[in-house]
């Protein structure tokens, strides 16, 4: 259970600690965060509100270990990252119960993203091994008007202190898709976790704490975005941010300083289809796309764009999924969930209010019960309708019908967000050239927008963010090169099998 067992130590009271340091600590602030259980709408836990200094500490400690672990050798690293895994894959039940009541995520799914996240850490360590493990080594002479004189030796160095901020809805996941990269490349990294899922974020860097890294080279620090965020995002410890949520990012990125940044921004994922699709693959994907996690992902399918002539057709199997899919709590493992908060759940019905007075057709009744949102599909959507364009971030699906490929097209590349798209045909070549033409960071063939498999890369155009992630990529980005030159003072060539070298 979570708390308990080798949890029982993260917790002080019923309030869990922050992480710094090397141990868990209350703040001195005496103050705490209610985390609201999205099913009950009740405290369901308490973290710690921490301070500006506690993060001063936190950040002064992650700077005095990274020293230190860029000094150990590559393999104790990834020996490290492996131990880590492997706790928190044994600890999954524990993790995955916060997850549910935290963050209402359907128990079986809750389960697959730590299984998911211990997989991810060993996966990171392995490949940090190969790619670390590698450097470049230049001769002077294939550039013109050089002799070669110059040898250069490249490597991969790490860049610092990294900030982590995941958002709520993969807490741990995109917690590990940057803590295993950036210390893997040998930097520390303090975490500030979202406040919906802090808490199963602070039981899995009890998992890091359990195998063993150096104090101070992970932290944690909780309590308000809105209270530490500047704080944190602006601190001149901070060597680089890596962040994944909406539109905060982009103003994050505005006030950041001039570090690396890796933002994984917010989506309107399009999903069009031909008129030669398979139409029972496409009803399958806009159901797993759209309504997985009651739409909470930031590649779940946000739009429909569907050929005038197969539409009715496509409706009907889609209102015949929807119809049996499970609404209810997270603890029964329901495929639709109680969106995370209320004020999300507002957002949402203001979404439809505004589709219902401009004239959608709703493919169900509107049903809220608390922040419990039934799947409801609209058709015959219009672009004068907010939820073209807008985000809802819950089980609400608009339908644009289209007459042809290129206003499809239009209307995906008219999005402030380029995150990922998907095409549905059985013309290969059409889905080539459409994939060319939407401006989006990934298109899928066939297949719902997703992220994984955690090493593909995974990235966001336009408002939907900067850099990329997938495991080699943040490997990358959270380092940096550097070169050492071995000046000659004449030039050498080595001849090979054909003779000696003249010296
Ligand atoms: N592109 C991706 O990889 C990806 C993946 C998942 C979710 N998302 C996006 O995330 C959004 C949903 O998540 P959310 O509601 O948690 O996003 P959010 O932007 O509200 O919050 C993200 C994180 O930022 C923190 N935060 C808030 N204010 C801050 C500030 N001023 N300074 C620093 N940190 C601050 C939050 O506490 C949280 O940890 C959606 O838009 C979704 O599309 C994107």
């Amino acid at each position: 259970m979570a708390g308990t067992g080798v949890f029982a130590e993260i917790l002080d009271g019923d309030v869990y600690m922050y992480y710094a340091d090397g141990e868990w600590k209350k703040s001195s602030s005496g103050k705490t965060v209610a985390i609201i259980n999205p099913t009950t709408r009740k405290t369901q836990y308490k973290v710690q509100a921490c301070t500006q200094e506690e993060v001063n500490k936190a950040m002064e400690s992650a700077k005095a270990a990274q020293k230190s672990w860029a000094k150990t050798p590559l393999w104790k690293r990834a020996e490290l990252l492996h131990k880590a895994a492997a706790i928190l894959k044994e600890h999954k039940a524990p993790i995955a119960e916060c997850l549910v009541k935290e963050i209402a995520k359907p128990a079986k799914d809750a389960v697959t993203e730590v299984v998911r996240s211990g997989d991810l850490v060993s996966y990171t360590a392995e490949e940090g091994v190969r790619i670390l493990g590698e450097g470049k080594f230049l001769v002077s002479d294939s550039f013109p008007g050089n002799e070669r004189t110059k040898y250069c030796l490249t490597s991969k160095i790490p860049l610092g202190v990294i900030l982590a901020i995941p958002p709520f809805n993969y807490p741990v996941n995109l917690a590990v898709s940057k803590i295993a990269p950036a210390l893997i490349a040998g930097n520390s990294l303090v975490l500030k976790p979202p406040t919906q899922g802090a808490v199963s974020a602070l039981h899995m860097v009890h998992c890091f704490h359990l195998a063993g890294f150096p104090k101070g080279l992970i932290s944690c620090v909780t309590g308000k975005g809105s209270e530490i965020g500047d704080f944190l995002t602006m601190h001149p410890g901070v060597n680089c941010i890596s962040f994944t949520g909406g539109d905060t990012g982009i103003a994050i990125s505005k006030k950041a300083g001039m570090i690396p940044l890796q933002m994984e921004l917010g989506g309107k994922d399009a999903c069009i289809v031909l008129e030669d699709a398979d139409l029972d693959l496409v009803a399958s994907n806009i159901i797993k796309g759209g309504f997985s996690y009651s739409g909470q992902r930031c590649t779940a399918v946000k739009v429909v764009l569907v050929m005038e002539s197969v539409a009715d057709a496509l409706v009907e199997k889609v209102k015949a999924k929807i119809a049996k899919l499970t609404v209810g709590p997270p603890e029964d493992d329901c495929d639709i969930t109680p969106v995370v908060s209320e004020s999300s759940a507002n957002f949402i019905e203001g979404l439809v209010k505004d589709a219902k007075e401009k004239g959608a057709t709703f493919c169900q009744d509107y049903k809220r019960d608390g922040n419990l949102i039934w799947p409801l599909l609209l058709d015959n959507v219009r672009p004068d309708m907010r939820i073209a364009w807008e985000e809802p971030f819950g089980p609400v699906l608009p339908i644009i019908r289209i007459n042809s490929i290129e206003e499809g097209i239009h209307h995906c590349n008219a999005s402030n967000f380029g995150l990922q798209g998907s095409v549905f045909t059985k013309d290969v070549n059409k889905a080539i050239l459409i994939s060319d033409a939407m401006e989006t960071g990934t298109v899928q063939i066939n297949s719902a927008p997703a992220r994984g498999p955690d090493h593909f890369p995974f990235q966001g155009l336009k408002d939907s963010g900067i850099g990329s992630q997938g495991v080699a990529n943040s490997i990358n980005m959270m380092t940096k090169i550097k070169s050492t030159v071995i000046n000659l003072p004449t030039p050498s060539y080595t001849i090979g099998n054909g003779g000696h070298s003249k010296l």
